[in-house]
């Protein structure tokens, strides 16, 4: 249950009774770094892991010390008793322990709410990034609209930039202007629309919430403003939230395209796979992609959080091949409770799991954020509410191994299908009447095919039947790490 927070580290045991703590338990290592936010010319640089590292239980987790701190505490406050009385105390210290760092981690989560959120806040301030403007930006081309919100590109006004020009025009074309190097996505928040307001104030809370929590799996959060007058796109008061732009095009654009999955092999490899026929090179480019969904799914539900609109046009290709998730406006954190109605989803139907709801429709609505959090490992133990996001994540194997299943009425009659199956990808496979071509599943003894029927299926009556993040990442299919040899050479040559 508390495997995925509190992995075993070769240090971290309960010592024995009667001997001191072990030495290697006083050695902390330091913050890893990695490489700094690209977004640096307005806000430094900051480490993308700064939040991240403070998440993890191991030796360079700042939890660390206070474990080994708590330790030595137990150890020399109980030196007097008998015995069986230091047993007892140190099972008891021990089984607070699993549960304060069971999934979804009341004491991470403490830690994130009293400590790192508030030093971002003020991190934050200290650089601007709290501090933003509507003529800090420039908008460029108009890329979607959501019912709470309008997307456009954008990008960061340089410095000495004429004032005159400051304020956006639909019909510039960013990206071939030279001025601008840092460019963004502004998502309007739509003024006089119901619920829109509170939307975006999930979908910022959210990002914030991300950006400590899983930055690597995420599109960089700006931050947001409110428009101070009322000039082409802007709307005096309205709300704007600020991303960095991370990449042209969504898993969604790059599905569309006939020649999928080889359209995205040097964008995800850096180069074309040389030496193996199409479809081998296919199947790895899909584990790739695979592998980066689901170890983005898993950190983010390792911290309470369910984003309940997977879907392809929420993933992000970045130049780099990465996959960044998207779009946290219906996402929920079952630490907390926040943004959890009973009764309320807010989804698409092409990918969202039989059973509707993230948790059991009878769930009352969550009470104080502390008791909630106190709480939060039950509600996760009982109702595994991570596995609604797995079931769109089989969803999307299925589309981007079965050519016939990529296009929307294709998904649509796919679904309807799946359902008058009972939602049994095994009925389905020998009762559909679309003749699916299956060969990239069934490469290597059919393992892709056997992780998506574990995705793709209805819950049991225990709320189980379906493979979480962590489990998923365990099974066979990516245990054949093809994908990853690849992925690795290709770092390898792009470093050179
Ligand atoms: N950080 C980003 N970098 C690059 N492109 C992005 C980024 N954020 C969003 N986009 C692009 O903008 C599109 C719309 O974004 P988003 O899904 O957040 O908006 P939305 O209003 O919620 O749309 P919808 O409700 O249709 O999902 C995405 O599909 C993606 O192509």
């Amino acid at each position: 249950m508390a495997a995925s927070i509190l992995r075993p580290t070769p240090t971290l045991s309960i010592p024995c009774l009667s001997s001191p703590l072990p030495n290697s338990l006083s050695a902390c290592a330091p913050f890893r770094r990695t490489s700094p936010s690209k977004c640096s010319a307005l806000f430094g640089q900051i480490p993308d892991d700064l939040f991240q590292n403070a998440l993890r239980v191991d030796e360079s987790n700042p939890i660390f010390p206070f474990l080994q701190h708590g330790l030595s505490q137990i150890d020399r406050f109980t030196a007097e008793l008998p015995e069986n009385e230091r047993w007892g105390v140190f099972t008891a210290a021990g089984i607070g322990w699993v549960y304060l760092t069971a999934r979804p981690g009341v004491l991470m989560g403490a830690i994130d709410a009293y400590i790192l959120a508030p030093l971002q806040l003020g991190f934050d301030s200290l650089i601007g990034r709290r501090n933003l403007t509507m003529s800090d930006f420039v908008v460029g081309e108009r890329l979607g609209e959501g019912s709470f919100g309008v997307v456009y590109s954008g990008a960061i006004v340089p410095k000495n930039f004429p004032a005159e020009e400051r304020l956006g025009n639909t019909k510039r074309r960013l990206e071939t202007d030279g001025r601008f190097k840092e460019r963004v996505i502004l998502k309007k928040v739509k003024v006089g629309t119901k619920g829109a307001e509170e939307f975006a104030e999930y979908e910022e809370w959210f990002n914030y919430r991300v950006s400590r929590a899983a930055p690597e799996s995420c599109a960089e959060f700006l931050g947001s403003f409110v428009a101070d007058k009322t000039r082409l796109e802007f709307i005096k008061g309205g709300k704007w939230l600020v991303w960095k732009f991370e990449g042209d095009r969504n898993l969604a654009d790059y599905l569309k395209d006939r020649n999928f999955p080889l359209n995205i092999e040097s964008t995800m490899f850096g180069r074309v796979l040389e030496g193996l026929e199409p479809i081998r090179r296919s199947a790895l480019i899909i584990k790739q992609i695979m592998r980066q969904i689901i170890t983005s799914l898993k950190r983010i539900h390792s911290t309470g959080i369910v984003h309940r609109d997977i879907k392809p046009a929420n993933l992000v290709v970045t130049k780099k091949g990465q996959i960044k998730l998207i779009d946290f406006g219906a996402a929920t954190d079952l630490r907390i409770g926040k943004n959890y109605v009973p009764d309320s989803g807010l989804l698409d139907p092409d990918y969202c799991p039989p059973e509707l709801f993230v948790l059991p429709e009878e769930t009352p609505t969550p009470p104080a954020e502390p008791i909630a959090a106190i709480l939060s490992p039950v509600l996760w133990l009982l109702n595994s509410p991570d596995l609604f996001d797995m079931y769109s994540a089989g969803i999307i194997l299925m589309q981007m191994a079965v050519p016939s299943l990529r296009s929307t009425p294709a998904l649509k009659n796919f679904n309807s299908e799946l359902k008058t199956a009972g939602y049994n990808l095994n009925t389905w496979r020998q009762c559909t009447r679309s003749r699916p071509d299956l060969c990239i599943l069934d490469l290597d003894s059919g393992s892709g095919w056997d992780l998506a029927t574990k995705l793709v299926s209805e819950r049991s009556s225990l709320r189980r039947g379906r493979l979480s993040a962590s489990a998923a990442l365990r099974h066979r299919y990516f245990l054949l790490g093809g994908d990853q040899a690849a992925a690795v050479l290709s770092k390898l040559s792009l470093s050179r």
